[in-house]
């Protein structure tokens, strides 16, 4: 497992409909004080030369497209993802141990190798709607029975809401990362979230990273509401 920097801990989800409002919050950001997430929207819309755009500036940036499919063609997007010079790249878990670990090889084969990590349970379902998909158990359950496979494959870290962060933890040992969404300062909306804390609730919890999107990118302030969410977590060693 590569010994990863858990400082900046922020990661902002630019989840945006086009590249100007992206760019603008960017161009007031620092690389050592902020982290960027791409997903499936931005993604879909710019493709690799948005991506390489803000690896060129400096940026860590964690490409979360949460690849879920067949071990050979996993293994491939994930190496693509390496050649864009992202920093960290994600899969789904419940893809399985062998999709997991032929992820991992793979990478492992490269000069530039992204961090993996996996997707365990979504922080946007509850026990209802694990349920009918056909989880048993609580999300709790389900986010450390995936956690332990994505360990046991020789990851870097998974994906989990901050509410089992601390369960988690001792599972895993402290230089897995617990890259937690789902995270919302008192103030904010909830959204589609389901599983939520504050950030610094969330840090006191075992995460190590927080990926937030809307309580920044959809604020009148963006830069004003990251600057809060930075000072809530000042006080926290690596905040
Ligand atoms: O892998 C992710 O980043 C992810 C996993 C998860 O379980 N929940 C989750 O919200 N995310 C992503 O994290 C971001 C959260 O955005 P906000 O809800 O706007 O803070 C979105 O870009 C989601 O795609």
């Amino acid at each position: 497992m590569t010994a990863v920097s858990k400082s900046p801990r922020i990661i902002v989800a630019l989840d945006y409909a086009s590249a100007a409002p992206a760019l603008d919050l960017i161009s007031g950001l620092d690389p050592k004080t902020c982290r960027l997430k791409v997903g499936k929207e931005m993604f879909t819309r710019l493709g690799p030369t948005f991506v390489e755009k803000l690896v060129g500036q400096g940026f860590d940036v964690f490409l979360d497209l949460k690849f879920h499919d067949i071990p050979n063609t996993v293994a491939a997007a994930c190496a693509a993802a390496a050649d864009l010079g992202v920093w960290m790249v994600n899969v789904h878990a419940s893809g399985g141990r062998k999709m997991m670990v032929t992820a991992r090889e793979r990478l492992e084969t490269l000069s530039h190798r992204p961090l993996l990590i996996a997707v365990t349970v979504l922080t946007s379902l509850g026990e209802k709607d694990i349920a009918e998909v056909g989880f048993l158990g609580a999300p709790a359950d389900n986010v450390i029975r995936l956690a332990r496979l994505t360990h046991e494959s020789g990851l870097d870290g998974v994906v989990c809401s901050p509410l089992e962060a601390a369960e988690v933890r001792p599972l895993v040992g402290k230089d897995f990362l617990l890259v937690t969404p789902g995270v919302r300062p008192a103030s904010a909306a909830q959204d589609d979230q389901k599983r939520v804390m504050t950030p610094l609730d969330a840090l006191n919890n075992g995460a190590d990273l927080l990926v937030i999107g809307r309580p920044i990118t959809a604020a009148d302030d963006p830069q004003l509401s990251l600057n809060r969410i930075q000072q809530e977590i000042a006080g926290f060693p690596g905040g």
